[in-house]
């Protein structure tokens, strides 16, 4: 079995618990009563900066123990006031020790988007993640079919929600497009090793249509490497154990997102004509 493998059966049988303890007819009931999903896609491509997706992650398969984040309200909050545009919450409890309580309190603490980060493998987790307030929901290709992709891709979509659709490979991304991913992320960590080679989001990130929007995922140490992901065309990257891990996690927001977005200017400056850049 591959650690991803692995993880995804510890996922079935706590979601088989929870799927005993409120079936998904239930579940639905719930919702009538939830205020809808914010337009992710709008906010993002509202101006041309770096994004960051910061994380709220308290151990990682590959790390171990990373922080205790005793509260994951106020280390949210922070990372809203540096800037974040999208706020990430593991809610895998075996291998990230995350929760949907997790979830649902940075959903009361901040104002921007929040993801539902978990190991997807059924419309059940679609449901929840919206009960528990999520407006973004993560899709591993890795973990998928093509027709389980499809049918939850439309389905967060018909919640008024946002895939972030995660891929490791040029096929997995051609997978994810083939499925109407609007925002795609690499994960540079192989989630079948766990090993972190943050040049393939380079290598493969001409393969993300035009109308689409890129995300880099992993292994960002430092705003160096935000500006790196930047320079090679990511419009957001997500990082967590750097903003976990790093103390001032609002400082430190900010700086990936000056480092990025002046990346990411000077990328686009170079990628220009000199005809086109007026009097200069
Ligand atoms: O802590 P890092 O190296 O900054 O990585 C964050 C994020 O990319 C990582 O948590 C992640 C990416 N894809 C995932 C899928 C499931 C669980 C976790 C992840």
């Amino acid at each position: 079995m591959t650690v991803l493998e692995e993880i995804i059966a510890g996922v079935r049988e706590d979601l088989e618990a929870r799927e005993r303890a409120l079936p998904l007819e239930q579940l639905k009931e719930q919702l009538e009563f939830a205020t809808p999903a914010l337009d992710v896609m709008s906010r993002l491509r509202s101006n041309p900066d770096l994004k960051i997706i910061a994380e709220v992650k308290r151990s990682s398969p590959s790390k171990g123990a990373l922080a205790p984040i005793e509260d994951p309200a106020s280390l949210a909050a922070a990372y809203e006031r540096g800037g974040a545009a999208i706020i990430s919450v593991l809610t895998e409890m075996r291998r990230f020790s995350g929760s949907l309580a997790d979830l649902k309190a940075v959903r009361a603490a901040v104002s921007v988007p929040v993801l539902r980060k978990d190991f997807v493998v059924s419309e059940y987790q679609v449901w929840e993640s919206r009960a528990w307030g999520a407006d973004v929901v993560l899709l591993i290709v890795a973990a998928l079919d093509d027709a389980q992709l499809a049918a939850l891709l439309k389905l967060t979509e018909s919640l008024g929600m946002t895939a972030l659709v995660e891929a490791h490979t040029e096929a997995e991304i051609a997978r994810a497009v083939a499925a109407g991913a609007t925002l795609i992320g690499v994960n540079t960590r192989d989630l079948k090793t766990l090993d972190v080679d943050r040049a393939i989001f380079g290598s493969l990130v001409h393969a993300i249509p035009r109308g689409a929007l890129a995300v880099a995922e992993s292994g960002v140490r430092n705003a160096e490497d935000v500006a790196d992901y930047a320079a090679t065309g990511a419009e957001l990257v997500l990082v967590g154990e750097a903003l976990v891990t790093g103390g001032e996690p609002e400082a430190n927001v900010r700086d990936f997102i000056a480092a990025g977005s002046a990346a990411r200017q000077q990328a686009t400056y170079e990628s220009t004509p000199a005809s086109l850049d007026g009097e200069s």
